[in-house]
């Protein structure tokens, strides 16, 4: 019987009672509850603040609110299953993989197609307002599989045309570092670099944190186990990653991010949500290859003819994966830097400036949501309410956890 049982929930005492009590008895996309409730700009669910915030998709529920795992930094999620009537989870708590939004004053969280929510942060700034929770996403379930327990996975949302990350992959020495340092350069405002993590030592000229975050294999093992990784491969007897961090430092600086991953990498980043642009990069031959290799002298012979081993069959990889939409010949540099910017719609005439500037709408503190198709209407609410309404256009989005969702495109509607 659920009567007198009490649990332990973000550091409150609950009862299962009060929660069943609260609970909404509908299931899937349909959101009216959360509507309804929303409608009141203020909600009580029976978990025992007012700015948590419970949205049912089939048979769980999913809490957000408070604080994860004591840390005030980061907002908490607890997931219950109706079924068996227990809180999922170690302590309640899943594995959250991204960085999650800070904790405020309250949220509005209304379920999406593809097991995400949306998340409103209540008066925050308008380039923090916007959050999605992926619950049962495909990169969700894929997570849950591999790490063996329960996940889910925050993205912010990102206003305005930020464009696809870059993936580049190819062969050792086979001038990646090099066009992505030209495009860098060109574009300093445009483009970032995904730093990632190895446990190769540095060469001498790298620099930690820029070039590698160079780790210790235990170390990275245990962030791998963690969730803290959008991918990892060993590459030449060594392990390589793409922190989530990383990915999503870049976004945030409102740069287009760029990824020098091997093509195991690529296989996995093409699985995830991140949605980003392919390219491999091809030597001209394998003698041009290994004469660049031993020019640039940065490896042991021993090494270089593991890389030369390895390349044959990144190279047949990188041609008939079907993970790459474009490959490109490095031959000439300047003539393989000007079709690399070609195909990034980077053209010589125009001028390429960053991403382009959005202006910030702030969202009001006490609001509604209602959802009508890919239509998300924020109305004002209480005393000092204006008769605007803010429109949120999900059709435009794209991307999502690991990472961020870009593509959020706010509009005023005016009342007539
Ligand atoms: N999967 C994966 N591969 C990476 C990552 N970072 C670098 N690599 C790849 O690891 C390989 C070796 O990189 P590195 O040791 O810097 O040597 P280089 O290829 O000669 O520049 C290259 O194919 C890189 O693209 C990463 O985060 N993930
Ligand atoms: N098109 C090219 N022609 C001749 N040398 C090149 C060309 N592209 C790059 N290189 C040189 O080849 C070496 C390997 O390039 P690098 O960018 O380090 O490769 P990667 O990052 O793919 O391992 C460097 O010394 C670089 O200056």
């Amino acid at each position: 019987m659920l009567s007198g049982f009490g649990f332990f929930c973000s550091n409150r005492l609950f009862s299962l009672r009060s929660l069943f009590a609260f609970f909404p008895k509908f299931c899937g996309e349909a959101a009216a509850f959360f509507v309804d409730h929303l409608v009141n700009g203020q909600h009580t669910n029976g978990f025992g603040e007012d700015r948590d915030t419970t949205v049912q998709i089939g048979d769980r529920s999913y809490v957000i609110g408070g604080s994860h795992e004591g840390n005030p930094l980061f907002l908490g999620v607890q997931i219950h299953d109706k079924t068996t009537n227990k809180w999922l989870c170690f302590r309640s708590i899943p594995t959250v993989l991204g960085t999650g939004p800070k904790p405020c004053k309250g949220y509005s969280a209304i379920v999406l197609k593809q097991g995400r929510i949306l998340v409103i942060k209540k008066g925050s700034a308008s380039d923090d307002s916007i959050w999605f929770l992926e619950v049962d996403s495909p990169f969700v379930r894929e997570q849950r599989k591999l790490l063996g327990k329960e996940v889910v996975a925050w993205s912010k949302g990102v206003r305005g045309n930020a464009e696809k990350p870059i993936v580049i992959s190819g062969p050792s020495g086979v001038g990646k570092g090099t066009l992505i340092t030209m495009l860098m350069k060109e574009f300093p405002s445009m483009f970032g670099f995904s730093v990632s993590h190895t446990t190769r030592s540095p060469r001498c000229m790298e620099k930690n944190g820029v070039h590698y975050h160079f780790t210790d294999k235990t170390v990275m093992e245990k962030e791998i186990n963690d969730g803290k990784f959008l991918e990892f491969a060993s590459v030449h007897g060594n392990l390589y990653g793409t922190s989530i961090e990383s990915v999503e430092v870049v976004t945030d600086s409102g740069k287009r991010c760029i990824l020098d991953i091997d093509v195991q990498g690529a296989r996995s980043v093409k699985a995830s949500s991140l949605d980003a642009v392919f390219i491999f990069v091809c030597p001209p031959s394998m003698k041009e290859l290994e004469d660049r290799l031993r020019a640039r002298g940065t490896e042991t012979e021993e090494q270089i003819q593991k890389r030369l081993r390895n390349a044959e069959a990144e190279i047949k990889a990188g041609k008939s994966s079907g993970i790459f939409e474009h490959i490109l010949y490095n031959d000439n540099l300047e003539e393989c830097y000007k079709n690399l910017k070609n195909l990034l719609g980077i053209n010589d005439d125009a001028p390429v400036n960053g991403v382009e500037a959005v202006e910030g709408i702030n969202l009001p503190k006490e609001h509604t949501v209602t959802k009508k198709e890919d239509k998300i209407m924020i109305q004002e609410t209480g005393e000092a309410t204006k008769n605007d309404m803010i429109v949120l256009d999900l059709s435009s989005i794209n991307g999502g956890a690991p990472g961020r969702t870009r593509g959020i495109v706010l509009d005023t509607v005016k009342s007539s």
